[in-house]
């Protein structure tokens, strides 16, 4: 584990690197502008006590590739797995990419709006199939009580997130793929973390940062594996 971590620790320390020799030569063009340059940008030397500023921006960059990368893929290809198993789901999808964007060209963000039956179809694979189960732990700041449970200050919490959405009494037949319940009954149902029954993002001041860019990414990918 650590010798991977070094490992991946240079190359995101390359490209830094890199950007910067671009920078100070003015050789950068716009389409090499990345994340790495929007952060070398942004932060000067001194600007944190704790860490130097090449930390900071490796750390960031890290954080956002590991955080961004895997979920977003694990959920892509969960999404798939049900719609070979529920050939009236898929055809609908399928219907609804026909009507709304055509056979010739590719979903495009200004789609997105459009495409309500994918987006259900999203919202029911990331609560059928979490890519984050047990969202992140959160540490008691202070003592206490929580649906009855004393809690100790510093005591680690995970929350359950793959339990929740399997609860009948919230979702009626939980095990079943059912996109058509984020249309009807949960048809209000917020991604962002106000709806405490549904917290793919997770919720509060650490909440996923990556929501809008994951949303529209699914439903942008997702549909070139319909037909
Ligand atoms: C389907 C896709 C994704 C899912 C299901 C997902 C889910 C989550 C969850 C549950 C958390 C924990 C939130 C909490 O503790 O309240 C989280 C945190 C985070 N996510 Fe995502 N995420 C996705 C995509 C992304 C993308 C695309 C990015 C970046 C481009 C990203 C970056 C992060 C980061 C940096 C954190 C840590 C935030 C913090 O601790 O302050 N995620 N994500």
């Amino acid at each position: 584990m650590k010798r991977t971590a070094r490992e991946v620790d240079q190359v995101q320390g390359s490209w830094v690197e890199e950007h910067r020799r671009k920078r100070f030569s003015g050789s950068m063009n716009e389409a090499e502008q990345d994340f790495n340059h929007v952060m070398l940008s942004v932060i000067e030397d001194g600007q944190f006590s704790d860490h130097d500023h090449d930390t900071v921006i490796n750390a960031t960059c890290l954080t956002l590739i590991i955080g961004g990368s895997d979920s977003t893929v694990i959920t892509l290809t969960w999404a798939l797995c049900p719609l070979m198993n529920n050939p009236s789901t898929l055809k609908r999808a399928q219907d609804e990419l026909d009507i709304k964007v055509g056979k010739h060209r590719q979903v495009d963000e200004s789609d997105i709006k459009n495409l309500v039956y994918l987006q259900a179809i999203i919202k029911e694979t990331l609560r059928l199939y979490p890519a984050a189960p047990l969202s992140v732990p959160r540490e008691a700041m202070e003592d206490c009580t929580m649906a009855g449970f004393h809690i100790q200050a510093g005591t680690r919490l995970l929350v359950n997130l793959w339990k929740l959405y399997k609860n009948p009494r919230i979702w009626s037949d939980p095990l079943e793929f059912q996109p058509e319940r984020f249309l009807t009954k949960h048809v209000d149902l917020d991604v962002r973390g106000q709806n405490f029954e549904f917290l793919p993002f997770g919720s509060g001041r650490r909440v996923c940062p990556g929501i809008s860019f994951a949303l529209e990414f699914l439903v942008c990918v997702e549909p070139s594996s319909y037909f």
